[in-house]
């Protein structure tokens, strides 16, 4: 068998303070596949943006990090400096939560696009402008020329994080990490971002560790699920949406809304149609 892209094993964190020691994360482990999309699922506070901070090696100062974390074989919690840069800007994209609070609101679209390009890779600007009019049009930002020449506070913020996820794949990853991507967005903007996310890493070969509170969005657009609750991933597999058997696992199922809810959040894409017909057909009946 081919090598995972990703491998956490036994991963720990903890928050060493003068007076105590928090154990925040405890002992988390999982694999991912090249191609692979894994959700990793649970409610606020259950670990999953620790995770995903531990793996990026982000995490604060007073942070302990134990355990392995490798990405194509190598290990991250070993990379030097240099290495670390280029992990963080090249192998990985990360897309936030809040796109507004990761870009610089005085530089422009066209700025924050094509700067690593020229600074990181030698890119003549206007190579560099014209990739990322055809980037902003992969992933349906309409007149894009004009945008380059915007300013983020004049986008909506659907709108931002395409750009978001734009300036993400021009730095060409291998993986995408995505932190509650959708959830600052209004709804018709959320299932439309999720679905470009997608339709992106699929043409691509990326793989994507999706992270979110959504164990139905999360279903919808990953192979696999890995539950968190309270620093541990208690539950992981293709199947745990449709036979969970750890008891947190079936409350998130019992927390999840109401149908048409669901139906408007999902994400429209060929190979969740058969989901939306499910849905759709159990709103009727
Ligand atoms: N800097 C910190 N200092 C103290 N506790 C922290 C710190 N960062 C995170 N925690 C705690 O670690 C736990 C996990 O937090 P984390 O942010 O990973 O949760 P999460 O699952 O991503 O939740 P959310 O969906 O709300 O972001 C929580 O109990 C949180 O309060």
């Amino acid at each position: 068998m081919s090598q995972p892209l990703l491998e956490v094993d036994d991963l720990r964190a903890s928050l060493v303070t003068k007076y105590r020691r928090l154990d925040l994360l405890n002992g988390v482990s999982f694999t991912l596949d090249r191609g692979e999309a894994i959700g990793l699922v649970g409610e606020s506070g259950s670990g999953k943006s620790l995770t995903t901070r531990a793996i990026m090696r982000m995490l604060a100062k007073g942070f302990r990090t134990e355990g392995d974390i490798r990405f194509g074989g190598e290990s991250v919690l070993g990379m030097n400096r240099e290495r670390l840069r280029r992990f963080r800007g090249t192998d990985v994209g990360i897309i936030f939560q809040d796109p507004r609070a990761h870009v610089n609101p005085v530089h422009t679209v066209g700025d924050f696009l094509t700067e690593a390009l020229v600074r990181e890779r030698g890119v003549s600007r206007d190579a560099a402008e014209r990739r990322a009019v055809q980037m902003l049009d992969e992933v349906g930002v309409r007149h894009a020329e004009r945008r380059l020449k915007q300013y983020p506070h004049e986008l909506s913020g659907g709108l931002l994080q395409r750009v978001m996820i734009a300036s993400v794949l021009l730095a060409e990853p291998q993986l995408i990490l995505a932190d509650e991507p959708t959830t600052a967005l209004d709804v018709t903007a959320q299932s439309d971002v999720m679905a470009i996310i997608e339709e992106q890493r699929r043409a691509r070969g990326l793989s994507l560790l999706f992270i979110t509170h959504d164990l139905e969005l999360a279903n919808a657009c990953c192979d696999r699920l890995a539950v968190m609750y309270a620093g541990e991933i208690v539950e992981q597999g293709a199947h745990v949406y449709d036979a969970p058997t750890h008891p947190y696992t079936k409350e998130l199922m019992g927390a999840r809304p109401s149908i048409d809810e669901r139906l408007d959040r999902l994400p429209v894409l060929e190979y969740n149609l058969e989901i939306h017909e499910e849905l759709k057909a159990r709103a009727q009946a």
